[in-house]
């Protein structure tokens, strides 16, 4: 099955089939059959691309409702650590801290359900990032967590002093005082 589960609910890992010959390789990079089957009925309507340089760290992010986004996050070149923070009150594992390596070689997906905080890591010399969201850019309903909260503990994969953070998200607020209205549901 291409779905791997990660301990968080709704947290989910995806591996596409890949069909590889002498010119080269082919894969679904998306299906809504294939979530369909997995009882995932997400409608995605908005795709997103970011490109970054080795030590950029973007996030940690989230949309408040009812702009809440559950993303589909995926590598086109380099490698990313991918880290998704729950942040749903009532959830087993709020605050918890699930990361995973995705890159354009292990073609790995990550299916963020909303109630997360997103956030990667570059770990190569550059990284194009492509996911998709469930609901549009809704700026105003924008909220973040830093980086390096200690609540946190996330090792990015980066030495300190090579962290490229952008001056939005350096004087992001910590979990304890992060604004969210998400709730678990089991
Ligand atoms: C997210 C977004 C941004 N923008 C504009 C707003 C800014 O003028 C510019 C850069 O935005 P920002 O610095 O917020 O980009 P990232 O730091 O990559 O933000 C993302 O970082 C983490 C990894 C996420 O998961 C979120 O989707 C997203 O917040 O793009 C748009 O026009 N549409 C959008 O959907």
């Amino acid at each position: 099955m291409p779905f791997t589960e990660t301990g968080f609910s709704g947290l989910m890992i995806f591996d596409p089939l890949v069909f590889e010959d002498s010119r080269g390789y082919f894969y679904e990079s998306y299906n809504e059959k294939t979530y369909a089957q997995q009882g995932i009925t997400t409608r995605f309507v908005q795709d997103n691309q970011s490109c970054s340089s080795y030590g950029v760290i973007r996030g940690l992010h989230y949309q408040l409702d009812p702009h809440a986004q559950t993303k589909l996050v995926r590598v086109l070149s380099g490698v990313i650590l991918d880290v998704a923070v729950d942040i749903r009150k009532g959830s087993p594992t709020y605050g918890k801290v699930y990361a995973v390596e995705l890159s354009a070689a292990n073609r790995r997906q990550l299916y963020i359900p909303q109630g997360f905080a997103h956030g990667f890591s570059v770990l190569s010399e550059t990284a194009e990032v492509l996911y998709k969201c469930d609901s549009f850019y809704n700026k105003e309903s924008e909220g973040g967590i830093i980086y390096n909260d200690p609540a946190l503990q996330i090792d990015w994969k980066i030495a300190p002093d090579k962290a490229i953070v952008s001056d939005k998200d350096i004087k992001l607020p910590g979990l304890a005082e992060c604004k969210n209205n998400f709730v678990f549901e089991g």
